[in-house]
């Protein structure tokens, strides 16, 4: 392996007696591909002159008791920490034991903060190693929960805080972050917090959660990764009379005071990171989630998780759901329940899907029904109400406004809900799929677990153990006439980091719909016969860091085709180019092994 070697001074320790590494200790750095484009040197640190005290109080360098004698002599912090120098390993043990003291997962969500907070690496690699047990923890349902109760979760902040009072000065506040090399923000302004609504500034949460699966499912540097939380005010009564509330008691700004406030925010990173800085619109409100995509997609490198990723993560679970039906797509017919970002998204995906398929546009649409809240979406209804995508998917047929009456009249063979209105998969809609269908498709898609349609346990014993069921929070398995289940977590989870790692790395400056498509189909491609079998719609969530470098290399293949790639020369082992760049959870070494005291005389 090749060492990049940089310097970190540690002057103190060494005086008059020093050799030529007197002036110095040092990180070894991997090196990277000498496939395809370069990187600036891998993980050369900018951290050079901290020692002492500081180096422990940087979470970026801490290694806590790990810290090799040798290092602890020549960095100053020899007798700052406890004798006993421990090993990963051992340090990943004390993390678990504490993990698991821990009485509730909001507790478990503080400690692993707290841990992020002192130990950059120890927290990755606990965390890349136990995804299934803390991706609940540190993203969703956990983080909701988290999210509004902020106030008093709070202790440092994380995440860069740009208010409606800072207008004119965006710029200038996005150099007060400290790293320079940014290639990925994630951004809210906190109007519409997964399922739970307006929560303001405190959804900081979120793209702070988004971001930790970034770099533990998509192997992107935490030094690339930005969040933000734009706060505009809350509409949120309850927050104003929070005496905790983080952010400003006021009223939403909208109207054009709002979009020129998120049009500088554009333009500043834009100007601060490159056009080719990755842009995630989070959580936002629908009505703007809809309009920034279309108006910023082509002049940025952008696109809205909500809409986009949630619709190929679900996508992905109908491809792979057709394997179990027996069906093509253009077979079935799509109920949705809710016509906001996420199932607007997925609707618009499956036609793209279908007009690959061979259907024409008004073919594809016509296989595709959504109710709103104001009932069966038909031409001309009484309760009026469509506007904007929604028109696409209108029929000519009777008004219908209760969900149990149009899926008994309608028989569809796929049911999706994702309006977060918990409970709306009764007894009577489940019963209702499972008397008309041999395997109905049942995707309770909701965020968090509180605002699901239903429960994996409801649609498994009501269908009998019949039903292809995939959830957006996680459900523990359940076993239904002896047989168990592992229902699918339809998670954007599962699309994100993937598409985020191969963007960044071909350095794509628009990402178009196809990319999503390829990502929906590439996942259901990686579910195996027997994940099928077991119910599982999506491949497990232990292998979700293969899926993603999966996902990155098919994209990259796609995009270096299409001319969509800017990171030239083309690598040809695409596979071995992505994963040059992925972040090392391994500690820095910050002395090499061969390094010996001096002689003294
Ligand atoms: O964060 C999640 O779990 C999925 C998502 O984007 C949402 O529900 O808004
Ligand atoms: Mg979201």
């Amino acid at each position: 392996m090749a060492y990049n070697i940089a310097a970190v001074t540690a002057r103190k320790i060494f005086s008059s007696n020093s050799s030529k590494f007197a002036q110095s200790c040092y990180v070894i750095t991997r090196g990277s591909s000498s496939d395809g484009p370069q990187e600036p040197k891998k993980e050369l640190i900018n951290h050079s002159r901290v020692r002492g005290i500081d180096i422990l109080r940087n979470p970026k360098l801490n290694k806590g008791t790990a810290f090799t004698l040798k290092e602890r002599q020549l960095m100053g912090i020899h007798g700052l920490v406890p004798p006993t120098v421990r090993s990963v390993e051992e340090q990943t043990i004390r993390v678990l034991t504490n993990f698991s003291k821990r009485s509730s997962d909001l507790d478990r969500f503080i400690y692993l903060m707290a841990l992020q907070d002192r130990n950059e690496k120890l927290f990755y690699k606990v965390l890349c190693e136990n995804v299934e047990e803390m991706m609940p923890i540190v993203y969703t349902p956990t983080v909701g929960q988290a999210c509004q109760q902020y106030g008093v979760v709070f202790r440092r902040p994380r995440g860069l805080f740009i208010s409606i009072k800072d207008k004119g000065h965006i710029y200038e506040i996005l150099c007060n972050w400290p790293e320079r090399n940014v290639k990925a923000i994630v951004v809210t302004d906190g109007e519409r917090i997964l399922g739970l609504g307006d929560l303001g500034a405190y959804g900081m949460g979120i793209p702070v959660g988004k971001l930790s699966l970034y770099t533990a499912l998509g192997g992107i540097h935490p030094a690339k990764c930005l969040p933000i939380l734009l706060d505009v005010g809350t509409n949120n009564e309850k927050l104003h009379e929070d005496p905790l509330y983080i952010g400003h008691c006021e009223p939403r700004v909208t109207g054009q005071e709002y979009d020129d406030f998120i049009d500088e925010f554009m333009q500043a990173v834009a100007k601060r990171y490159g056009y080719s800085c990755l842009v995630q619109f989070e959580d936002f409100g629908n009505h703007n989630a809809f309009r920034f995509l279309e108006k910023y997609r082509d002049v940025y490198c952008t696109f809205n998780d909500d809409i986009q990723g949630t619709a190929a993560v679900a996508a992905a679970g109908v491809f792979a759901s057709l394997r179990i039906t027996k069906t093509k797509l253009t077979d079935n017919k799509f109920l949705f329940q809710g016509a906001g970002e996420a199932n607007i998204g997925i609707a618009e995906l499956l036609t793209l899907a279908m007009i690959e398929e061979g259907a024409t546009e008004q073919e594809a649409r016509s296989k595709i029904w959504m109710v709103d809240s104001r009932g069966l979406i038909t031409k001309g209804r009484p309760s009026g109400g469509i506007s904007g995508h929604k028109k696409e998917f209108a029929k000519d047929y009777k008004h219908m406004d209760n969900l149990e009456e149009i899926v008994e009249d309608l028989k569809p063979s796929v049911l999706i809900g994702a309006a977060a209105i918990a409970g709306a998969f009764t007894e009577k809609v489940i019963l209702s799929m499972a008397a008309h269908n041999e395997r109905p498709v049942i995707f309770a898609l909701s965020n968090p677990t509180s605002k699901a349609e239903c429960s994996a346990e409801e649609a498994y014993t009501l269908t009998e153990g019949r039903c292809v069921f995939a959830s957006g929070s996680p459900f523990p398995a359940c076993t239904v006439n002896g047989k168990t289940f592992y229902p699918g977590q339809g998670n954007n989870a599962y699309i994100f980091p993937g598409v985020a790692l191969g963007v960044i790395t071909c350095g794509v400056r628009h990402i178009e719909d196809k990319i999503f498509l390829h990502a929906a189909q590439c996942l259901s491609k990686l579910v195996t016969d027997e994940n099928l079998a077991e119910g599982r719609l999506y491949p497990p969530l232990n292998q979700i860091q293969e899926v993603s470098l999966k996902i990155a290399t098919e994209l990259a293949e796609f995009v270096y085709r299409t001319g969509a790639a800017s990171a030239y020369p083309e690598p040809k082992d695409k596979e071995a180019y992505i994963r040059s760049f992925l972040y090392d959870t391994n500690y820095e070494q910050f002395v090499p092994d061969t390094w010996e005291w001096p002689e003294t005389k």
